[in-house]
């Protein structure tokens, strides 16, 4: 017969407790160093992602992911990061990185129901999120079906008469710096000496920053911001955008933050910090005060009074359709989010093309000389602008271009998902629910097996090459994102892109003034450039 069992007994575990909790509990620093080191330990060594490598830090809390957007690097840090671990890298306690383009691609495949995560949640105004910011994934299906309609490229070719005049406003601005040619260079050498000829020198970045801007208050507002009128940051408002962003993009790491920062009710008597002064918001505020009560829109006409229709106009359409579903904050939204999401970006790409095209002679060469032989053939004017339609004649032009977008995409942190609650698999990996999956441009564009064994190379000739590749190539770029929260601004982006480039490059020749520094580029969301400093000359065509 078994012997009773001695309830009195005391385990030799209770016993442990009882002598080291009052021994804890008198030296609270050593309490807290326990404490800290147990959860270090169980999010290290528990966690279902424990056997995913990475930076030691990050397995166990957020900062590292803070420190590495704070750096404004994360693109770069993230190709380097890849290359140390391989494919999947683990950078929080519940987050992995991959560098798959083919798991990026069913991460942001829509109906896959990996859902944007609470990074952003913090973009403002968190009170009424647009297209951009909206994580409900229903809602924003509703917001961007409305959205989608002045966006379509049929209708952005309806304001190509915006995008028109800004570009001559932008050569005519340029050309007040640029240096003459022919006769009238000689001219000048003979003046002010050969060597000081080529003084005529321009931040061309910031004239392209300046001009994406102008466009986007043209296409939502339909009046200019004025930054290429005055030639310079107005009211530093480009500066705040980007502040702005850069908060966006550090705080969206660790979202709860935000509250005791920017939502901080606090803020708000600081009027410096209140972004509603800011000169963007402004203007979008002033425009919607002025179409109302919408008596325009109500008879189905544009605002311009030329039949032209901007963005604003068009989302208050969309609004009076269905104002229960789409509110007259959401119209508010939409047209001033369009400003944040398509500025940055596309003149971060311009500047990027810009400044790989200038770096080397050849390729700067071949593209000048595409140019110059499609005017001479008549298939791009002389003067004036270049329809799209045009513009898609220069194949080496749209060669240089996806080679930007691919080596240089211009968001630079990463785009962050949700693993559905049934869980899924990712790149032979099963995640659980609710893991959070970072996928970054810059890190898969530069996979050896989709864009060749020279990925790192900028080499616009590889688009040219084989049609078969090219395919898979275009099938695996993710500059503008993927699936139901592809970029919307993407025809308008292009559009103005295909314009103003062939454009700039038939009528001035560009040669950068340090040909052998980096642009100086900084990853906030959207990776910011500086230092694409040019010498610019006029360029008479019919001479090339
Ligand atoms: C070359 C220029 C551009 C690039 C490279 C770019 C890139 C991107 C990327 C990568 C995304 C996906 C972000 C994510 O999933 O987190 C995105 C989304 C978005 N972009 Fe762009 N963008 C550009 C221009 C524009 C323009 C001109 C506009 C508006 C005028 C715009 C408005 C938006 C909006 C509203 C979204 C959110 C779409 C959604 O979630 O459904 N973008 N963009």
């Amino acid at each position: 017969m078994k012997e009773p069992r001695n309830e009195s007994t005391t385990s030799p575990v209770s016993i442990a407790l009882s002598s080291i909790l009052p021994f804890l509990t008198s030296h609270p620093f050593l309490l807290l160093f326990c404490a800290l080191t147990l959860r270090i330990l169980t999010k290290r060594y528990l966690s279902p992602l424990r056997s995913i490598p990475g930076p030691f830090v990050a397995s166990f809390t957020r900062l590292w992911k803070v420190y590495s957007t704070a750096r404004g690097r994360t693109n770069l840090e993230h190709i380097a990061l890849h290359r140390k671990y391989g494919p999947l890298v683990r950078i929080a306690p519940n987050e992995v990185s991959l560098s798959s383009p083919h798991a990026a691609r069913l991460l942001l495949s829509a109906g896959k129901r990996f859902y944007k995560t609470d990074f952003y949640g913090v973009f403002p105004p968190p009170e009424n999120p647009d297209i951009f910011t909206e994580t409900r994934e229903d809602v924003h299906a509703m917001k961007k079906k409305v959205a989608n309609v002045p966006y379509s490229m049929a209708a952005m070719r309806q304001l190509n008469g915006f995008i028109d005049d800004t570009i001559d406003v932008l050569a005519s601005r340029l050309d007040e710096y640029a240096a003459p040619e022919g006769e009238d260079l000689q001219r000048e050498k003979a003046q002010i000496g050969a060597e000081n000829v080529k003084k005529h020198q321009v931040d061309l970045g910031a004239w392209l920053h300046y001009f994406a801007f102008d466009v986007l208050g043209e296409v939502a507002f339909g009046r200019s911001f004025g930054f290429l009128a005055a030639g310079v940051d107005v009211e530093g408002a480009i500066k705040t955008i980007d502040d702005s962003q850069w908060y966006n993009g550090l705080v969206g790491q660790i979202p709860e933050l935000d509250h005791v920062l920017r939502r901080n009710p606090l803020w708000k008597f600081i009027p410096a910090l209140d972004p509603g002064n800011a000169l963007v918001t402004r203007i979008a505020r002033e425009e919607m005060a002025k179409r109302r009560p919408f008596a325009a829109e109500k008879e189905g006409k544009g605002v311009s009074g030329d039949g032209r229709e901007d963005l604003l106009a068009s989302l208050i359409k969309g609004h009076l359709k269905d104002p229960s579903r789409f509110g007259e904050g959401d119209v508010f939204a939409v047209a001033h989010g369009a400003i944040f999401a398509g500025s940055d970006s596309t003149a971060s790409t311009m500047q990027s093309f810009f400044w790989h095209i200038l770096s080397s002679p050849r390729i700067h060469a071949t593209l000048t000389s595409e140019i110059d032989l499609a005017v001479r053939k008549g298939s791009i004017p002389s003067t004036g602008n270049i329809e799209w339609n045009a513009s898609q004649t220069l194949s080496y032009f749209q060669a240089c271009l996806k080679e930007a977008m691919r080596v240089r995409p211009a968001v630079g942190v990463n785009i962050t998902r949700y693993v559905p609650p049934e869980g899924a698999e990712l790149d032979g990996h099963f995640f659980r629910g609710g893991t959070r999956i970072a996928v970054n441009g810059w890190v898969l564009h530069r996979d050896k097996g989709v864009f060749g064994q020279d990925a790192d190379v900028y080499r616009p000739e590889r688009w040219l090459e084989d049609v078969e590749k090219t395919r898979i190539m275009e099938r695996f770029m993710f500059q503008f994102g993927g699936g139901s929260h592809v970029c919307i601004g993407r025809n308008l982006a292009l559009l103005e892109i295909n314009k103003v480039i062939p454009r700039l490059l038939r009528d001035f020749k560009f040669e950068l003034v340090h040909p052998n520094r980096e642009l100086k580029a900084k990853a906030t969301f959207f990776v910011v450039q500086e230092g694409l400093e040019v010498y610019i000359e006029r360029k008479n065509v019919a001479n090339a």
